[in-house]
């Protein structure tokens, strides 16, 4: 019976005089002892907990662990597991008092006073409580001599003793002052133990405490604890009230986690070490609130967190390419552009309170083509208070730039680089709406959306803990539980936090399991959620306007008509307007979204009616994300007959950032609008780099499966160069490996002084390739023996070969001095693509000057003297371009996938005026 144990004396609840150490055990962390160590000294912990495989992989020795953790400030507070000691029968028994006598020789060495035993899992080990007493006892009588202790903690698992009770029941009947306990939250918990039974044991035999939380996940307990401990505010179990139940003995040494979780072992440890910092000041203080007023502790010194009043305002980076298509899409939501920025290319879009910053400045971090939300902000009661608890929280405040007469906003940095703004709106100095110029623009009518709602992130696995801890412990939010979703590309794990009032909303999103290289085209999509009193109202007019409503299978009104049986006009609404709805016991739900701006960001509007305070059913996230994708191949496939909305199809030629392998090219070219990518499967000059495609299974695997995850098509391959020593038939594999990709054309080039053999060859060439449904397209450079539209035409008409084409560059065309009026007379037929491009106005004297400038310096349609609106004006209409722009310093300057976004940027600029983008 545990009840008429002691019975703490009311003095023992006193807090302890000093804050207790925060530890960490070595386990919770990736990589070697070295850097554990280094790691949990910089999160600012006292303590660690040596971990026994930490030691012996160690190249240091104990001696130098001991100098090591002094030299950093760190404790040793314990030094674990021993293992499978207690109740055995005499022989094992003398085997294991050996054991642990090296092992309190180590003890001594390293400087640690506390080893843990953990209770037995051993065959060898009898269910005799008086034995494993006996046992222990001689221990903690070896230990004990050495100024030694034994922590004695009770496995979940243990063989026969696997609960704290029977635990305490030994320590109790072994009765040395060596030896006490090591109580383990996970242990506790997990098994459903009720910990309020701590308490009556004394403080003085708890001699560790260690904490982890973990899920509620119905499995094996080993697997559970081993794999996926959480730090202490991640999981669902109550840790606040288990060291309650503890500090309430008494107990005054540290509080150290003991996280078994395999995505933190295989993390940044400095990253991992500050999250654990976190949770534990976290924890202290929801410990400090739980505790009666007479006894509350101040351990944690955290300033409680100012109550929040809401979004205040969400920013987006954006550039060039997707800042007009999110102001395009804000207008059609009924967003007004409200304000400009005094000093910087900043815009505000607003709608009632919800807001939306337009940050066009360059150091932004946006991958080309793209929209990211780089900063959130809340309205705060305090905003210095509320800066002052996250930089305790180890949050990185951030330096502004301001000018002198611009608000003062209070931001610090999330682990993802999202900045994060308290902020008080109305007219006080402090303002950061006045920094912004009221523009002349007047708000559509309609004024629909009334605030934001919430937002949605996306982080990897590695990340998601991380920010979750962040943003609730910075903003002082409450969690719900964690939600799973089989989605279309695998799982996700969702998270949700709001602030007591729901006035601030974060979701948080990961895909714990995606690895290898089919995935999304959008791995991480973002979204802000606007809040509208009537969303049916709302989509009918954002509609109207020309938002780019998601539209919804019907196979889901099917299914919803099944499930909660709206009635049929509001069905037939939610239909008609692509809205997506759900029920609870508190309240309904209407909720749509806009397509996929700017490659990962879109909007969502949503309207609560009643108490629903949730996101969704559980099956609308999979509806959406379906959608996008569908939306996405729609956009890339069916060109055809919306070309005219589309604008036309670019490709990604890969001269244009040689420094690609193919699927970074591809990656390149989805992420900044092209259609089509144009592949070098050959090797064409000596010094450039070499993608092996067609030998190269692997690279080939990881090609295709870009391609397909994004929609990506191969315009053509290259590069099929004859000259006077080379046979088509060497081709074949090349060909093959062309059509493999999908491609359409094969790039060809005849540097061959001897016409009738040159033509004989290409017509082998095109008979080849036939069969696998590719085109031979033949180029022109000016400096080789095939080198003006007039010799191509030449071969063309004498080879006399169905799917034979001529690939127009227009630097080659310029150089050669080819004319317009000959190509406007040739069949259209012939012309499959172009490879657009200018070029300085002069031309150079030489075949190395003609070269260098082919494969060197080649500028951006308009920037040069080329006449690329004539010569393409003589081409058939419609065929893509190609953009074919190779500018070595360029890219040196900017890499690969920069330049290729300014090339179709420059490009759609020069060549589709009807599509010019806005000024910003
Ligand atoms: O999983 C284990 O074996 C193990 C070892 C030592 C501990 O302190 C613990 O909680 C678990
Ligand atoms: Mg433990």
């Amino acid at each position: 019976m545990l009840t008429d144990e002691h019975v703490p004396a009311p003095g023992s609840t006193a807090p302890p005089p000093v804050p207790p150490r925060l530890a960490i055990a070595t386990v919770c962390l990736s990589g070697t002892l070295e850097d554990k160590l280094a790691a949990a000294a910089a999160a600012g912990f006292g303590g660690v907990e040596i971990f026994e495989n930490d030691l012996i992989a160690s190249a240091w020795s104990p001696e130098r662990v001991r100098q090591e953790c002094a030299r950093r400030g760190l404790s040793i507070d314990l030094y674990q597991p021993f293992r499978d000691y207690e109740a055995v029968p005499p022989d094992v028994y003398e085997a294991n008092l050996r054991r642990a006598e090296r092992k309190l020789d180590l003890l001594e060495r390293i400087g640690a006073t506390t080893m843990l035993v953990c209770s037995s899992v051993s065959p060898d080990c009898v269910d005799d409580d008086d034995l494993a007493a006996e046992q222990l006892h001689e221990l903690a009588e070896r230990a004990g001599r050495r100024g030694l202790r034994i922590a004695y903690e009770a496995l979940a698992w243990g063989r026969f003793v696997n609960t704290y009770a029977r635990a305490w029941r030994i320590v109790r009947h072994a009765g040395h002052p060596a030896l006490g306990l090591c109580l383990d939250s996970f242990h506790v918990l997990s098994r459903g133990d009720d910990p309020a039974g701590i308490r009556v044991v004394p403080g003085a035999k708890v001699f560790h405490l260690q904490l982890a939380d973990a899920p509620r996940l119905k499995m094996d307990v080993v697997e559970w604890s081993r794999h996926h401990r959480l730090f202490p505010g991640l999981g669902s179990f109550d840790l606040a009230a288990f060291v309650g139940h503890v500090l309430a003995t008494g107990y005054a040494g540290p509080l150290s986690l003991e996280v078994f979780n395999d995505v933190y072992r295989q993390a940044d440890p400095r990253n991992a070490a500050i999250d654990g910092m976190r949770s534990l000041l976290a924890l202290q203080e929801s410990v400090e609130r739980r505790a009666p007023a007479r006894a509350r502790l101040h351990l944690a010194g955290l300033p409680p967190a100012p109550r929040l009043g809401g979004h205040v305002f969400t920013e987006l980076a954006v550039d060039h390419v997707s800042g007009p298509v999110l102001a395009r899409t804000l207008s059609a939501l009924g967003f007004a552009y409200a304000g400009q920025h005094r000093s910087k290319p900043v815009q505000l879009w607003q709608q009632g309170d919800a807001r939306v910053l337009l940050n066009f400045a360059p150091q932004r971090t946006v991958a080309p083509g793209t929209a990211a939300i780089c900063a959130v902000a809340v309205e705060s009661t305090d905003p210095a208070t509320s800066a002052d608890r996250a930089q305790r929280l180890l949050a990185p405040v951030l330096p502004r730039v301001r000018q002198p007469d611009e608000a003062d906003l209070s931001s610090v940095a999330a682990p993802d680089g999202t900045a994060v703004f308290f902020c008080r709106t109305g007219s006080g100095t402090d303002s950061w709406s006045q920094d912004f110029a009221p523009t002349q623009s007047t708000p559509p009518a309609g004024g629909l959306v009334t605030r934001t709602d919430h937002i949605s992130l996306t982080e990897s696995v590695d990340d998601f803990d991380q920010v979750a801890l962040f943003y609730r412990s910075v903003l002082g939010l409450r969690a719900d539980p964690t939600t799973e979703l089989a989605a279309p590309f695998g799982l996700i794990r969702s998270r949700s936090a709001t602030d007591p009032a729901h006035q601030v909303r974060i979701t948080l999103n990961t895909a714990p399991l995606r690895r290898g290289v089919w995935a999304p085209a959008i791995p991480n999509p973002q979204h802000v959620a606007f809040a509208t009193d009537d969303a049916i109202a709302a989509a009918t007019a954002m509609r109207a306007l020309g938002a780019p409503v998601l539209k919804i299978p019907d196979n889901y009104y099917d299914d919803l008509d099944a499930r909660l049986a709206p009635p049929p006009a509001t069905l037939a609404a939610l239909r008609e307007n692509s809205i997506l709805y759900d029920r609870d016991e508190h309240g309904e739900y209407l909720h749509f979204y806009t397509e996929m701006l700017g490659s990962r960001l879109f909007f969502e509007v949503v309207q609560r009616i009643g108490g629903y305070a949730g996101f969704g059913a559980a099956g609308s996230a999979p509806v959406r994300m379906a959608a996008h994708r569908q939306r996405r191949l729609v956009a890339l496939r069916d060109g055809s007959d919306r070309r005219e909305e589309r604008g036309r199809d670019y490709s990604l030629a890969h001269l244009t950032a040689l420094s690609l392998s193919p699927p970074e090219l591809v990656e390149a070219a989805a992420e900044a609008g092209y259609r089509y990518v144009g592949l070098r499967l050959t090797r064409v000059t000596p010094q450039e780099p070499h993608y092996p495609l067609a030998t190269d299974p692997a690279l080939m695997r990881t090609t295709k499966v870009r391609l397909a995850a994004t929609g990506i098509e191969v315009l053509d391959v290259e590069l099929a160069r004859i000259g006077p020593h080379e046979d088509p038939r060497d081709l074949v594999r090349f060909l093959e490996a062309g059509a493999e990709l999908g491609a359409r054309h094969v790039i060809t080039q005849l540097p061959d002084p001897d016409r009738a053999r040159k033509i004989d060859r290409f017509a082998e060439l095109c008979q080849l390739a036939r069969p696998l449904g590719l085109t031979i397209d033949l180029e022109f450079p000016s400096w080789t023996e095939t080198p003006d539209l007039t010799e191509a035409t030449r071969v063309l008409r004498v080879a006399d070969q169905p799917n034979a084409g001529i690939l127009v560059d227009l630097l080659h065309f310029a150089r050669s001095g080819s004319s317009v009026t000959d190509l406007r007379e040739l069949p259209a037929e012939w012309f499959h693509f172009a490879h657009v491009c200018d070029a300085p106005a002069g031309v150079p004297s030489t075949p190395e000057g003609l070269i260098h400038t082919a494969r060197f310096e080649r500028l951006f349609p308009g920037e040069g003297g080329i006449d690329v609106h004539g010569i393409l004006a003589a081409l058939p209409p419609g065929i893509p371009y190609a953009l074919e722009i190779p500018r070595a310093t360029l890219v040196a300057q900017v890499g690969g996938k920069e330049h290729a976004r300014m090339a179709i940027a420059a490009a759609r600029d020069h060549l589709d005026p009807a599509r010019r983008r806005p000024a910003a």
